[in-house]
């Protein structure tokens, strides 16, 4: 036993562990204090292994289009997560600080500026954001993925937990589930959170637009932002997928929502991908410009 186990406390280089602030299917991200700069940073765990076995579990190797599409190996989709990751730099994503991998050891620990507000908000929530407040944050947002999809990525599982609250600014999380877009931004295997996920890449997620993909989850995103929910849920994740693919969207009663961002919520959440709003129109639209 090391002296800092003996401690009760993990110490990784110049970093010490402290308590988990994040937890998903990747993994778990938590707290970590840099003595070195006296500065505290978010340390993302990863395990080789799992990452291994989740593949194996799904065999769900992406196809090998030649040159194009993910590597199959997951363990080659974080160091190809990490690359893209490095080359990205923007004040709406997140920014990658350094990458601590001992080939001997299983864990794989990636560490991140930190964003100390975390996830914008938790839903469900009764207490969901004011319009105004919203309004901020979406922004922010969308630069951040306008600024992804001009680097040729699609983020790909876009959701409130993504979002994360640094500085009163938003930055953009979680690139595992990233996509280069190929030719026409062409993409295939679902991926993603399922009440996030864009009709056509749940259906047949063959061949299905990314860049429309982050749109629809953008959407979702925003909703939930504004009124605490989702606006599709389901028992099964199956009936999730019927009711995204053929139910109209409805607005809450509580809260009144104004007519400019109903407007753009039913733009953005167009079942069609080649009807849906693009970037370009959610930029112009009046309750963003408002
Ligand atoms: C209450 O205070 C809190 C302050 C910060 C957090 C937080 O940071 C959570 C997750 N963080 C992240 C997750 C990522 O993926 C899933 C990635 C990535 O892979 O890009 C990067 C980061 Cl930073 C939570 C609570």
């Amino acid at each position: 036993v090391s002296l800092a186990q003996a401690a009760g406390y993990v110490q990784l280089n110049q970093y010490r562990l402290l308590q988990p602030i994040g937890q998903g299917s990747y993994g778990i991200v938590k707290l970590a204090y840099n003595e070195e700069d006296d500065t505290h940073y978010a340390m993302k765990i990863l395990s080789k292994r799992k990452l291994m076995r989740r593949a194996g579990l799904f065999g769900r190797t992406p196809p090998r289009t030649p040159g194009r599409g993910p590597p199959p190996d997951p363990l080659q989709r974080v160091y190809r997560e990490i690359a893209v990751l490095k080359k990205l730099d923007h004040p709406n994503v997140v920014k990658l600080v350094e990458v601590l991998d001992d080939p001997a050891e299983d864990q794989l620990y990636l560490v991140f500026q930190l964003l100390e507000g975390g996830p914008v908000i938790d839903i469900p929530t009764e207490n969901p954001l004011s319009e105004l407040l919203a309004r901020r944050y979406f922004r922010d947002a969308l630069l951040g993925v306008e600024y992804l999809h001009y680097q040729r990525i699609a983020h790909r599982d876009i959701k409130p937990a993504n979002l994360l609250l640094g500085e009163g600014r938003v930055q953009v999380a979680d690139l595992g589930a990233c996509g280069e877009l190929a030719g026409a931004g062409r993409l295939t295997g679902a991926v993603g959170t399922p009440a996030f996920r864009a009709p056509e890449a749940a259906a047949n997620a063959d061949k299905y637009n990314g860049e429309a993909a982050d749109i629809w989850s953008l959407g979702v995103t925003l909703f939930a932002m504004v009124t605490g929910k989702v606006p599709w849920c389901g028992p099964t994740a199956q009936e999730l997928q019927r009711r995204v693919l053929e139910e109209p969207l409805t607005f809450p009663q509580r809260p009144l929502l104004t007519r400019p961002l109903k407007h753009l919520l039913s733009r953005m959440l167009d079942k069609n991908p080649g009807t849906r709003a693009t970037m370009q129109e959610i930029k112009e639209n009046e309750w963003i410009t408002n």
